[in-house]
């Protein structure tokens, strides 16, 4: 059983306090939509975690049954809602080369790219030539080879058209009992179709909403009361 625990987080853009204190502990197992307004600090928050900003203050640690230690860039996989691959490569050079680097059986490439469901006409193209959506595939696929305890997804599911989406969302259905699986997204009936815990920022603090016996129209209600929370401070 893994927890990674985020314990007093800070962080502040010269006067602005964006992250003011973040305590929580998310579980192996779930999946947790993380629900936020426009510029509340979900991106700040995932990039902290990821290690691309420094927190100001606070830490995130990993606990499972080995105990606890500070999170390393190898526990974290991030897909960005801006896909980022090296365009210079075709998907298979992308692939066979993260295979390697992981050391992976390359010769599953195909099996990688049939689960995908990347065409066959497309697996030697360049990533530049990729749609949006197919890039975000590829990201994904690449974090789902990696496995990492934690996968962050920031709005990973609104550039792929609507089976797609349905796959990936069954995919990480599948793979949630081994990771905690952070999902930050704007669309609250794709939170909660998909998310175990809802957890709102808020004024730099992070709140569970608790479900406890609300139907969904309640418990929507009860999520939107929280993110308008103090909207008049
Ligand atoms: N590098 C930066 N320098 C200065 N301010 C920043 C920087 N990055 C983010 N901010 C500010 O921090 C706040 C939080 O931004 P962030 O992108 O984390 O919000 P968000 O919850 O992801 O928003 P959205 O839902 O609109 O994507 C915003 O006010 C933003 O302007």
């Amino acid at each position: 059983m893994i927890t990674l625990h985020a314990e007093h987080l800070k962080k502040n853009f010269d006067k602005k306090e964006v992250l003011r204190d973040v305590t929580f502990d998310f579980e192996q197992g779930k999946i947790y939509g993380l629900l936020g307004r426009n510029g509340a600090g979900k991106t700040t928050l995932f990039n902290c975690l990821n290690e691309d900003l420094r927190l100001d203050g606070g830490q995130f640690d990993l606990e499972d049954e080995n105990g606890r230690r500070p999170v390393g860039g190898q526990d974290i996989g991030y897909v960005l809602s801006v896909p980022v691959v090296p365009e210079f490569l075709t998907a298979r050079e992308f692939l066979k080369f993260f295979l390697e680097i992981h050391g992976k059986d390359e010769r599953k490439i195909d099996t990688y790219f049939s689960f995908m469901r990347i065409e066959e006409e497309d697996r030697d193209r360049l990533l530049k030539d990729y749609s949006h959506g197919m890039k975000n595939k590829m990201q994904m696929l690449v974090n789902f080879i990696s496995s990492p305890a934690v996968l962050l997804l920031d709005e990973p599911l609104t550039s792929f058209d609507v089976v797609v989406a349905e796959e990936m969302k069954e995919m990480l259905r599948q793979i949630k009992k081994d990771h905690i699986i952070i999902f930050s997204t704007h669309i609250m009936e794709l939170a909660l179709d998909l998310c175990d815990d809802i957890v709102i920022l808020n004024h730099g603090v992070l709140e569970e909403v608790p479900k406890e016996n609300l139907d969904n129209e309640e418990f929507k209600e009860r999520i939107l009361e929280a993110l308008r929370g103090g909207e008049d401070d």
